[in-house]
């Protein structure tokens, strides 16, 4: 076996040559670069995917997606058993692959790992990886390169789920390894049924009959907006109309429209103007794991009212304290109380008002490092878990413990006090956990719950603004000699190496009043990024440029010379 797999490796890999001056790291969010010089990226993917597979005896997933890139380039992420990033174990390893110069340095390399892992080749577990792509155009070439580098590893078979969006080739994984059906079908059904449970528990009422159902979603051209035209024809009770919905011809790819370009930008995308000023909108990224929403300004049409990932999360974190406390109150025999930890996940990216808003609420608010794998690990430590980036990428996870308990809960209500509160609050926490992805951050199902929950407060989007009023910030990047030289600590917080970065950058913020700042090595570009948070956005503005001067004087590109 092993003699036959190491022939197979060498004869697929020889045709995948690594291109030149190309060192590739898998970074926050999977493996990208310019489109053309992915080949043989993709193809070892493949074999990292396939192995995992192996290792796992799971199904696993590799979606072929470059997010909010532009469509030039595009990417990789390999998705684990249970739907979530793959470990952060294997990284080093899949880097070290991506970057095997030869195809004999790589069978080493293979073979090496499949040793320490204890892997074994042609094993009886069934292994079987899971493909997906969005609407890049060099997606379908590539998507047949991985599937050679899944094949190039024996016993594991390939199964192209097609253009899917990226939360959607995660929830098919997380689904399929539970023995749940997985299909496309199956995920807009049970996105459709759980909201149109949710729509009837909504309180009967003035707020009800007067609620405003249109919105507005911007597609970003990509994957996102062609999936919600499909799921919305199953929708009841909801107005959608989607914009750079990818039509063919119409509309490039994350230019000048999506989430990531209405989040930094803070302006309205292509093809939204005056005609839409004060509705509820929304955008989705290309491949729509990320979510905000926005209001075209009265005041000037140009700009836009961001409703971004904190606030997000602050509407969901809301709706579900209250749920729980609806769930326990009024029960009088303790025995039939269902207590729950319920935590909430920020990186230090958080506007610091909707951290102070959460915690005024009385919840427990944690942080980790920016990228979505680590507040997922955090969440997943908790009955309910929610977690969001600011920049819209997030959901909410329950316990498998605690759906089983709710469940019983809601079994038991059923039988003793129909019609009751913790009977709707059991039912509408049931269909929350079926509505928003348990696998990954999810535009779509993240888009639903939002607008279930609007409708369930009846809230306009100015109620939702009003939530809290950030704090002024600022963000810059500086170009350094070696990004690797910053080490970090406290979640991003607190520099420790060069020494002496963290006194200048102390030094500073003590200058302004409510002041915060940081500043941290990109996973995914090459720079250091500095966040400035203020009482004001001349102070955040000042603040972020004295320390990115700091930065510059101590790691700039003069150190190169
Ligand atoms: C400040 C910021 O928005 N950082 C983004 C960005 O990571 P960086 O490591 O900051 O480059 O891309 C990540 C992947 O999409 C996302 O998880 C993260 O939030
Ligand atoms: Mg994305």
């Amino acid at each position: 076996m092993a003699e036959e797999q190491r022939s197979v490796l060498l004869e697929s890999a020889a045709q995948f040559p690594v291109p030149h001056g190309v060192t590739l790291s898998y970074g926050t969010a999977g493996f990208r670069a310019e489109a053309s010089k992915l080949s043989s990226t993709l193809f070892r993917a493949g074999i990292i995917a396939a192995l995992r597979s192996l290792k796992t005896g799971c199904t696993v997933g590799l979606m072929i997606t470059a997010s909010h890139n532009p469509v030039g380039d595009n990417g990789v992420k390999i998705a684990d058993p249970d739907g979530s990033m793959m470990a952060q174990s294997w990284e080093p390893f899949a880097e070290a692959l991506a970057n095997a110069e030869t195809p004999e340095c790589l069978v080493e390399l293979v073979f090496q790992f499949v040793k320490e892992e204890g892997i074994t080749f042609g094993g009886e577990r069934p292994a079987e990886v899971l493909l997906g792509r969005d609407t890049r155009p060099t997606g379908e070439a590539l998507l047949e390169v991985s599937k050679q580098g899944i094949k190039a590893i024996i016993g594991v078979v390939p199964l192209d789920m097609g253009i899917v969006t990226t939360p959607q080739l995660h929830w098919m994984v997380w689904r399929k390894n539970k023995g749940l059906n997985a299909l496309e079908l199956d995920y807009f059904m049970q996105l459709s049924e759980s909201f149109r449970c949710l729509i009837e528990m909504v309180p009967e009422g003035i707020t009800k009959q007067n609620f405003d159902l249109r919105l507005i979603v911007d597609g970003a051209n990509g994957v996102g907006g062609m999936k919600l035209e499909q799921l919305k024809e199953l929708l009841t009770g909801q107005e959608i109309q989607v914009r750079n919905a990818c039509k063919q011809g119409l509309g490039v790819l994350n230019e000048r429209v999506g989430a990531d370009y209405v989040q930094k930008e803070k302006v309205a995308p292509c093809g939204f103007g005056p005609n839409d000023i004060g509705l509820r909108c929304a955008s989705f990224d290309g491949d729509a794991d990320r979510l905000v929403y926005f209001r075209i300004s009265r005041v000037n049409i140009n700009s836009v009212d961001l409703v971004d990932g904190d606030k997000i999360l602050s509407l969901f974190a809301l709706f579900i304290k209250e749920q729980l406390h609806m769930l326990n109150s009024g029960i009088k025999d303790l025995k039939n109380a269902l207590p729950a930890s319920l935590g909430i996940v920020q990186t230090a990216y958080a506007n610091g008002a909707s951290t102070d808003y959460l915690k005024q609420l009385g919840l427990e608010v944690v942080f980790t490092p920016t990228g979505v794998k680590y507040l997922h690990k955090k969440a997943a430590e908790y009955d309910i878990g929610i977690y969001f980036e600011a920049n819209g990428h997030g959901t909410i996870l329950f316990s498998e413990d605690f759906l089983s308990k709710l469940q019983e809960k809601k079994n038991y209500f059923a039988a003793s006090s129909a019609g009751s509160d913790p009977l709707k609050a059991c039912l509408r926490l049931l269909a929350v956990s079926s509505l928003i992805n348990q696998a990954v951050g999810d535009a779509i199902s993240g888009l639903l719950l939002v607008e279930a929950v609007l409708q369930y407060m009846g809230w306009t989007v100015q109620n939702w603004i009003e939530l809290y009023h950030d704090l002024p910030s600022r963000q810059l990047k500086v170009k350094v000699a070696d990004r690797t030289a910053v080490i970090t600590t406290d979640a991003e917080t607190q520099v420790l190496r060069p020494f002496g970065l963290q006194e200048a950058i102390d030094a500073e913020t003590a200058k302004y009043d409510r002041a915060r700042c940081f500043i941290r090595p990109s996973g995914t570009e090459d720079v250091i990024r500095v966040y400035a948070e203020a009482s004001y956005q001349e102070a955040a503005d000042s603040l972020a440029q004295s320390v990115s001067q700091h930065v510059d004087r101590f790691l700039g590109l003069q150190s190169l010379k």
